[in-house]
């Protein structure tokens, strides 16, 4: 059975557990998400890293910033970002989202993801700084892009989301811990996309 296939009407796999995932369609209307989208291309001080992976240095095939409290400062594979502070359009997005979350965010990291060669590798963002069970609220603008996730012990154990502009995804119990996810290269020509997981670093 080819789960990918079978999208319901919310854009969700079925069968993913609800404890993993909450996936809020249109929090942010048409006009909202278009304007963001633009602003933070034209105005992120977008970087493309290399990272360490499994031991190998990789040029990460997205550009990518982190802006949050100042103090805090994140590790992803193996390398430490500084954050930018906090801007005014990224403060009202994390307002936005904070009543859904019932928590409140410390930092957040901004993917931007040019075409469909953009991309971003299974993995888990299970980083001690972010503690266990982290509360990850994942918000896309732009070009839909598919949000796989598989369980580690069990590659069968696989579900997509279709993450649409305006949207946000919750990430919480124990998918970080248990499961890895990514954003797969496309071969069919795709827009831009941002995304930006709001997280607390403790
Ligand atoms: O772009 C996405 O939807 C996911 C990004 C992601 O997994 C991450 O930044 O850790
Ligand atoms: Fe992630």
């Amino acid at each position: 059975m080819d789960q990918l296939n079978m999208f319901g009407e919310s854009g969700i796999s079925t069968g993913l557990p609800d404890d993993l995932v909450a996936y809020t369609p249109q929090l942010f209307t048409n006009t909202e998400s278009a304007h963001y989208l633009q602003k933070f291309i034209a105005t992120i001080p977008w970087e493309q890293r290399t990272v360490v992976m499994y031991g190998k240095p990789v040029i990460t095939p997205r550009l990518t910033a982190w802006f949050g409290d100042s103090g805090k400062n994140y590790a992803y594979t193996g390398t430490r970002f500084q954050p930018h502070p906090w801007t005014p359009e990224l403060l009202a997005i994390k307002e936005r989202i904070e009543p859904l979350a019932h928590i409140r965010f410390n930092s957040v990291l901004l993917n931007y993801y040019r075409d469909g060669n953009d991309s971003v590798a299974w993995h888990s963002d299970n980083e001690t700084e972010l503690g266990k069970q982290p509360i990850i609220a994942s918000v896309s603008f732009g070009q839909v892009r598919k949000f796989d996730i598989r369980h580690k012990k069990d590659h069968d154990r696989k579900y997509a989301i279709r993450l649409e502009n305006g949207s946000m995804l919750l990430m919480k119990g124990d998918l970080q811990q248990h499961w890895e996810h990514r954003i797969a290269k496309s071969t069919t020509p795709l827009k831009p996309r941002i995304n930006l997981t709001f997280r607390i670093i403790v």
